[in-house]
């Protein structure tokens, strides 16, 4: 990295209330940054309003106050370098998973005036992306031939078809059973290390927080706002083995203690952003 890099993301004393004056504050004074090709994840208690910051990155709903600022412009709608997977893998039913994966290019530009002329090039892409997540050969079949593991693959290749500088995924593995889950967290980091994508990933699982991020980033109860921030230690690829030694289970636990106290209305002491877990070395993060 050559001098001053403007962060990719930059989340500036964020608040949002819904509906008007007295409606729900989700989050109060949230200030964040992420490098590009950094790989957050965002943990806190539950209804904090880690979803609704997503919303607010990807320009689906507006602050109330503050300002979000990706890749040096202000969101102001609709963000289409934003890839999005979420819990529920959503698949229109009466299109084969290549057709869904597909999807996002009738959306976006430039890949919508390009698609007519380019079919076969984005098919082929498609397919691809279908073979990196354990997919080849299932790509005429419709989503209730696939299991839920599977639709969640092609969820993800779907959020990465239009070569999103920023993908937002929100729990896209909570409602999987922990054997997929894990195949998938290597997956996904395998995807990640070719496209390099700027990440970021919600989670209530903080193990797989610890797997895949560069940096942890804890959210207090509602209204949200960031009260800690871990960077993540270990090298990569990060194979399962290490979810099992106890500088990983080390951090999920500090992790856990500080989601706890939050969920208590308490503010451990705050570490300094960056805060290195003792005795480890920095990451590579971006
Ligand atoms: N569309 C909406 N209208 C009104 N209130 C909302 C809306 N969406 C979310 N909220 C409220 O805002 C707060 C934050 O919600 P949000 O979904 O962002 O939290 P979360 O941290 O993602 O929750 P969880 O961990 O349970 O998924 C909650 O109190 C929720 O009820």
């Amino acid at each position: 990295m050559t001098g001053f890099e403007r962060p990719f993301v930059e989340i500036d004393d964020v608040s949002m209330r819904y509906g008007g004056t007295e409606g729900t504050l989700a989050l109060r004074h949230t200030s964040m940054r992420i490098a590009k090709g950094e790989f957050v994840a965002v943990v806190g208690p539950s209804g904090c309003g880690k979803s609704t910051l997503m919303r607010l990155v990807t320009g689906l709903w507006p602050c109330s106050a503050g300002s979000v600022i990706v890749a040096g412009k202000e969101v102001d709608g609709p963000l289409s370098i934003a890839g999005m997977a979420f819990q529920a893998p959503t698949m229109l039913p009466w299109r084969t998973i290549l057709q869904n994966v597909m999807l996002p290019l009738e959306v976006v530009e430039p890949h919508r005036r390009r698609l007519r002329g380019e079919r076969s090039m984005y098919e082929e892409k498609a397919r691809k992306l279908l073979a990196l997540v354990g997919l080849a050969g299932f790509e005429d079949k419709t989503p209730h031939q696939l299991s839920g593991g599977m639709q969640q693959r092609a969820s993800l290749c779907r959020a990465l078809i239009h070569d999103p500088q920023l993908l937002m995924l929100d729990e896209p593995f909570g409602a999987l059973d922990v054997f997929t889950r894990e195949d998938l967290w290597v997956e996904l980091q395998g995807v990640c290390n070719i496209l390099k994508p700027t990440v970021v990933l919600v989670t209530h699982d903080l193990k797989e927080a610890v797997f895949l991020a560069d940096r942890v980033m804890i959210m207090s109860a509602r209204p949200g706002r960031i009260i800690a921030e871990r960077t993540v230690p270990f090298p990569r690829p990060r194979a399962l083995d290490l979810t099992y030694t106890q500088p990983f289970q080390e951090l999920v636990h500090d992790l856990r203690e500080h989601i706890s106290a939050a969920r208590r209305g308490e503010d451990m002491p705050v570490s300094p952003p960056g805060a290195i877990t003792p005795g480890q070395e920095a990451p590579h993060a971006a």
